[in-house]
């Protein structure tokens, strides 16, 4: 369940303050999943980082299942980071680690003790099991997509966020990855954000919106 009320966000461009969202409010029952569209430069990637507590505002609340991310403390919000799935554009896997390796290294960092019980089902399922060994540029971009999807669902999610995760794919990979990545958070209940600049790919969505002047329609 994610609630936004009045969120404001702005940069400083030099001396000139530049409101990037202005009173934005949205709600996002349990589970369900949102695409969200909007020109280039209309703040998609900053509302993104601001649900996934990479940014914080002052003016407005973001609650996420019960935590108001504007009240919790610097130690809170990076726990409160670990437990949100990330989907990248360009998919930011690590270069000299392997398949598995990539999957794994998160949670191997953030949930030392937790046993990756997902592991074999995430990639059957995204279809990775014979790539386990191979390096990320010896994978089609479908393929690294595929695998930063895996290590965003891994810990098992509440939310994931996903920043135009298509937006290096042709249109046929792009399907395939929308179409994995939307069931897989349905199968497990999970909260779905992405971002696109695709009509089409936002027609698997339950709901869309779109945004424009620093606030979202209605
Ligand atoms: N680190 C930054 N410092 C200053 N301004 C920034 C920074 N990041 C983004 N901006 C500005 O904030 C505004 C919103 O950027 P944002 O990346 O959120 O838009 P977007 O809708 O995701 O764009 P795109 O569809 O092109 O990815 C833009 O005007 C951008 O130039």
């Amino acid at each position: 369940m994610i609630e936004v009320k009045n969120l404001c966000f702005s940069r400083k461009d030099g001396s000139q303050e530049h409101v990037i969202l202005d009173q934005l409010n949205l709600s996002v029952a349990t589970a369900q999943h949102l695409a969200l569209l909007g020109d280039s430069g209309s703040g998609k990637t900053t509302f993104l980082h601001l649900l996934a507590g990479l940014l914080r505002t002052k003016s407005g609340t973001i609650t996420v299942n019960d935590q108001i991310l504007t009240h919790l403390n610097d130690h809170e919000l990076a726990l409160y980071r670990r437990r949100v799935g990330l989907v990248f554009q360009h998919y930011e896997l690590l270069e000299c680690l392997t398949v598995k390796q990539n999957i794994l290294f998160q949670h191997k960092l953030n949930f030392p003790h937790q046993p990756a019980d997902e592991f074999n089902q995430l990639v059957d399922v995204l279809g990775l099991s014979h790539r386990l060994n191979a390096l990320p540029h010896q994978l089609s971009g479908g393929e690294q997509q595929r695998v930063s999807i895996a290590r965003a669902l891994l810990h098992q999610p509440r939310l994931v966020l996903a920043d135009e995760p298509t937006g290096n794919l042709d249109l046929k990979r792009s399907y395939q990855v929308v179409e994995l990545l939307t069931t897989l958070c349905r199968d497990r209940n999970i909260n779905l954000i992405m971002v696109t600049h695709s009509h089409q790919l936002a027609r698997y969505f339950e709901h869309v919106k779109t945004l424009k002047n620093g606030t979202l329609d209605q």
